[in-house]
């Protein structure tokens, strides 16, 4: 079967991780620095569930809830991952506004596939927002939810396994359960 290809689009408040998530998944390092993004595309091949898929990623510019959303996040992209930090009240806060302009503009959670991100879970002293937080609003989104650390490399991959099964059971698909290979 040839690769499917699928775009997917990290969204979240500025500095929750967004570049570092991505660049730790495309390219395998943590970036320390903090570099503002304007808006980046990577690509990067991801096997699962036997099926090969050519991922596009889009690293996106933060938002905060006064953002207007460009119309081009609303087209073509299939599936988007929503970024907050768990030391960050605020940013749980803002991905909650992203989340309903995302399905103001979709219309209906069908059309919008979703993973809830609370990224920089390393970082265990400095924590506003708890995990069952994040497990609750994922529930109420019926979303997958994950905490993950860029800077440790846990559970980053995962994230991107997780929207590829998302957008497969939007589209009508049910993946089969399996590992997931990298290459
Ligand atoms: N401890 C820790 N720090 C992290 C983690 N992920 C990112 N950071 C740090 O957080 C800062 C912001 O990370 P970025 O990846 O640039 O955040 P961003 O969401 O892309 O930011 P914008 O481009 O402004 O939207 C950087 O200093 C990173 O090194 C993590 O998992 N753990």
């Amino acid at each position: 079967m040839p690769p499917k290809q699928k775009t997917i689009a990290l969204m979240g408040f500025r500095s929750v991780g967004k570049s570092s998530v991505t660049i730790q998944f495309v390219e395998n390092h943590f970036v320390d620095s903090y570099d503002p993004t304007i808006e980046n595309t990577f690509q990067k091949n991801l096997k699962v569930g036997g099926q090969e898929y050519t991922l596009q990623v889009i690293d996106t510019a933060g938002q905060d809830e006064y953002s207007i959303l460009p119309q081009s996040y609303f087209v073509n992209i299939d599936g988007y991952v929503l970024v907050y930090s768990v030391n960050s009240r605020k940013s749980f806060e803002v991905v909650k506004c992203v989340y309903d302009k995302l399905l103001d503009m979709k219309g209906n959670s069908k059309n919008c596939p979703v993973v809830l991100v609370g990224n920089k879970n390393d970082l265990t002293n400095d924590r506003e927002v708890t995990t069952a937080e994040g497990k609750k609003q994922a529930e109420e989104w019926k979303v997958a939810f994950l905490e993950t650390s860029a800077k440790e490399h846990q559970s980053v991959t995962e994230v991107f396994n997780r929207i590829i099964q998302a957008i497969e059971r939007a589209e009508g698909n049910e993946p089969e359960k399996g590992g997931c290979i990298v290459s």
